[in-house]
């Protein structure tokens, strides 16, 4: 029999609508299984959609998409949402290269109304619909955004419920509480929404009330005939409107609902005892996540003055490992990049040592206050910028290719790229002896290459590139770990004696000296980085070359050009964008 008969009668929103109420429990089950069937072997989130089957369908059941608007915050709880409105055959190329995309795209669908990927967009964008659709006098149109309780207690989400309160947007926010995010939700809002939940009389006279929406909930999101009663009672109603909705995150999945962290973004599985598939045998290299988690806890055992923060990305990032050891000299603030950014500066400014871990693509979120905060003040704090370069499968919204760009043009940041783990542990005990200006040390997504990491501490010279091989024909300058490609690039041409490879590791301060030395001895220099052109590490030697007036040699940059890169695995990015060992062989190979 086939187990998604109902699931195939529908392939746009509309089928869903003409389908009585009593089917719909039959098609979240549908729904459900066939979500799981295809991550366990395509992998992606999974914790996330499982969640919200219910609610998916109770809203494209209730309203009308796509002309009434849905945005879903973050987005990796989409995926029920695509399957239902015309991708359920495209859903095993989720996340894969050339496939759909694993989070809402505009390009994608008319059913994905706003593009997400990074949290708290989802109440600004619907509200900036509803204010439009106020414009053009479309009074009857219906805006809704779906919004995690992690996601609702960053800073933007609460400058647009601000904003929403006092308008006469037709806004239907709905509060998607799984009292989990990525790791357990913190702060006084979390506690706030749980006593909610205990105590519903506190509900009658809320936070959310005083801020003029129509809230009603909690409810309970896995409960079809209340959802829908509830959705098709807020669809008469006009102005701001909150519904809070309780829903367990992994649902219907065992393993997911018991360790919602380890299933948000499992990896593969067995589709049916939903167990992790197991880890290949034999000892790998580490992430360099974890490098910088063991690391840091092996710095705070000798220094009392350092102090570790992450936005909402304890697990990610591994600073999970110094909460563990040290609770009260870790901290999670939650999805508030902004804020760690701050915190971490008026930590520093009274003499700790802080390591501020965000990853690449998030700190986005924070430049005015890398700017403003810490850098105009020359405050040392310490960034580590995870997933940094290319990041695989979560794609355009994720890579961390513009870091060394966006970081670059600011004065007074030390910016740092450790080409492999040793690098990365070095520069992090550098940094603690205490420096006089903020660092910014970035480093990839994924293992590095050495099993033996674990070497001395040793003190890096602020500002010093390093010759990693030599060579008479040309000159390659690399950044960081793509530097691995380029010595395999060299070794796929044999041209260990013409090729010279150079590690910048600093792109600020850069190392003049090192430089004029290499502009002196060769015609050719190839500049390589995971990262884009426009303002990064290319950039910065074109740069050199123009003013020291080198105009007899020719610089030739590899990294990013003028593009968002799309998802797919690092390998195969890389050979689009060409910095992977073969394009780069070939690129060599024109100039010896
Ligand atoms: C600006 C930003 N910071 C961090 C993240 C990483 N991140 C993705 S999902 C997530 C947790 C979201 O939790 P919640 O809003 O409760 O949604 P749930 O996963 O529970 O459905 C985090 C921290 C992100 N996507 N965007
Ligand atoms: C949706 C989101 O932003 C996170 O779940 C992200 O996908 C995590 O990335 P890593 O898998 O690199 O930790
Ligand atoms: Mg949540």
């Amino acid at each position: 029999m086939n187990p998604y008969a109902l699931l195939e009668t529908i392939n746009d929103p509309a089928d869903l609508r003409n389908m009585p109420e009593e089917q719909l429990g039959e098609l979240a089950k549908q729904l459900r299984e066939y979500i799981i069937e295809i991550v366990a072997t395509k992998e992606g989130h999974l914790g996330a959609s499982l969640g919200v089957v219910e609610l998916t369908i109770a809203l494209h059941y209730i309203f009308n998409t796509p002309d009434d608007l849905l945005v879903w915050d973050v987005g990796h709880q989409a995926y029920g949402h695509k399957i239902l409105t015309g991708r359920r055959e495209q859903f095993h190329t989720n996340r894969q290269l050339g496939g759909i995309s694993g989070f809402p795209k505009r390009t994608e669908s008319v059913f994905d109304t706003f593009g997400t990927g990074h949290s708290s967009t989802s109440i600004s964008a619907a509200l900036g619909m509803a204010m439009a659709s106020n414009f053009k006098g479309e009074k009857e149109k219906h805006h809704i955004a779906v919004i995690g309780d992690a996601s609702i207690a960053s800073g933007m989400a609460f400058e647009a419920l601000n904003h929403a309160g006092v308008s006469q947007a037709n806004l239907l926010i709905i509060l998607n509480d799984n009292a989990i995010g990525i790791d357990p939700s913190v702060g006084a809002l979390k506690e706030y929404l749980t006593n909610i939940k205990v105590d519903r009389k506190l509900a009658k006279n809320n936070i959310i009330r005083a801020l003029n929406f129509d809230y009603s909930g909690p409810i309970d999101g896995h409960n079809l005939p209340r959802l829908l009663k509830e959705l098709k009672r807020l669809q008469k109603k006009k102005g701001p409107k909150f519904l809070h909705v309780i829903t367990t995150k992994g649902k219907g999945l065992r393993q997911a609902e018991q360790d919602q962290v380890r299933y948000h973004a499992p990896g593969k599985f067995d589709k049916n005892s939903g167990e992790l598939l197991p880890k290949p045998k034999g000892d790998l290299p580490p992430k360099y996540q974890d490098v910088f988690g063991h690391t840091i806890v092996e710095l705070a055992e000798k220094n009392a003055n350092i102090v570790g923060i992450t936005p909402a990305m304890p697990t990610g990032s591994s600073l999970k490992y110094m909460m563990e050891k040290f609770p009260e000299r870790a901290f999670d603030v939650g999805i508030a990049e902004q804020h760690a950014v701050t915190f971490a500066a008026g930590m520093a400014t009274q003499g700790l040592n802080v390591f501020c871990n965000i990853y690449s693509t998030f700190l986005q979120r924070a430049y005015d206050q890398l700017i403003h905060d810490v850098a105009l003040q020359r405050i040392p704090v310490i960034f580590c910028l995870d997933r940094a370069g290319l990041v695989g499968q979560d794609g355009a919204t994720h890579h961390g290719v513009f870091d060394l760009a966006f970081l670059r043009c600011i004065p007074n940041l030390i910016i740092f790229a450790p080409r492999d783990e040793v690098d990365l542990r070095n520069i992090m005990y550098t940094a603690q002896l205490g420096l006089s200006d903020p660092i910014a040390i970035r480093y990839p997504r994924g293992r590095g290459k050495n099993l033996d990491w674990k070497k001395p501490f040793s003190q890096i010279t602020i500002g010093k590139a390093k010759q990693l091989s030599k060579g008479n024909k040309i000159a390659v300058i690399s950044i960081g770990t793509i530097a691995e490609n380029v010595s395999q690039a060299i070794s796929i041409l044999s041209a260990e004696k013409q090729i010279a490879h150079y590690d910048l590791r600093f792109l600020a301060p850069l190392d003049s000296e090192l430089l004029h030395e290499i502009f002196k001895q060769y015609q050719i220099i190839f500049t390589v980085e995971d990262g884009v052109l426009n303002g990064g590490m290319g950039s910065a030697i074109s740069e050199f070359t123009t003013k020291y007036n080198y105009n007899y040699q020719k610089v030739v940059s590899l990294g990013v050009e003028e593009q968002f890169i799309e998802h797919g695995t690092v390998e195969e990015l890389q050979q689009i964008v060409g910095i992977d060992p073969k394009s780069m062989a070939k690129q060599f190979e024109r100039f010896l």
